[in-house]
């Protein structure tokens, strides 16, 4: 991380550290990746309860899921222009490979989220997270010795970090608002020691500057306030870019034809 470049972009309310840049993409660059992947055939989708995802270049395999069969590149609508972007931001500037080789794409409908749980030992400790479509708001969660936690494991469709009743009675401590086009990078002891989700919700809340911890950092606020802090949820898709530790190559006969 160069923290010369992105400093200016510190949520400073969060644990160390999380950075949101709005705008980080053109409308049009949004537009476009979000028309590619929301035209690829449904068979590439992998269907779970509450979303559908894909696991791109390929699900993380072996007994613990954290190795990456590094058989094919990522898809350049996923590379072109972001990760010229990252290198110049040094987001991945400390990483194992300097840049990440890993992107889950979770499309998300109205009313659809993802149970709060932490990203897990598998990858450096870095999430990039790019916002197409919709809005959404990121709840974050004090982990505490008590609760339970899994890793997002999306894969496999096992999402699930608090039990369901924790997360009824328990609110998050934090919220983060990603608007589209926007970047949100967390990384150190908000990646370790906090856990996140997304509220199944249609209609986000209480959207101002006492509750959302980057709301002096959006590009456009007045989206917001307009209906009295509240925003109705559109279909968003994320893009969640990582460095995955462990990398082998393909066994190089299945290549030949
Ligand atoms: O959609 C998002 O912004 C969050 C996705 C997420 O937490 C994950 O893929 O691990
Ligand atoms: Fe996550």
């Amino acid at each position: 991380m160069d923290p010369r470049i992105l400093q200016d972009h510190i949520i400073p309310s969060l644990p160390p550290t999380a950075y949101y840049i709005p705008s980080f993409l053109s409308p049009s660059e949004s537009t476009h990746i979000f028309n590619t992947i929301t035209s690829l055939p449904p068979h590439k989708w992998h269907q779970l309860t509450h979303r559908r995802l894909l696991s791109l270049p390929s699900p993380l395999t072996g007994t613990n899921r954290d190795n990456l069969l590094a058989t094919t590149p990522l898809p350049t609508y996923l590379t072109d222009p972001i990760l010229t972007s990252f290198s110049e931001l040094g987001i991945f500037h400390d990483s194992p490979h300097k840049a990440p080789n890993h992107v889950l794409v979770n499309e998300y409908q109205p009313g659809q989220g993802i149970m709060p749980h932490t990203d897990g030992p598998a990858y450096w400790p870095v999430t990039a997270t790019v916002s197409l479509g919709g809005h959404t708001v990121l709840d974050i969660y004090e982990r505490t010795p008590s609760t339970s936690v899994s890793t997002n494991d999306s894969a496999e469709g096992d999402d699930s970090g608090l039990q369901s009743n924790e997360v009824a009675t328990r609110r998050p401590k934090w919220r983060v608002l990603q608007e589209p086009g926007s970047l949100l990078v967390t990384t150190g002891e908000l990646y370790t020691e906090t856990l996140h989700g997304i509220a199944e919700v249609e209609v986000d809340e209480d959207l101002g500057p006492e509750e959302i911890a980057n709301w002096d950092l959006l590009g456009d606020k007045a989206a917001y306030e307009v209906d009295g802090g509240r925003k109705r949820r559109e279909t968003r898709i994320s893009l969640t870019y990582r460095d995955v530790r462990k990398v082998s190559k393909g066994l190089k006969f299945l290549g030949k034809r």
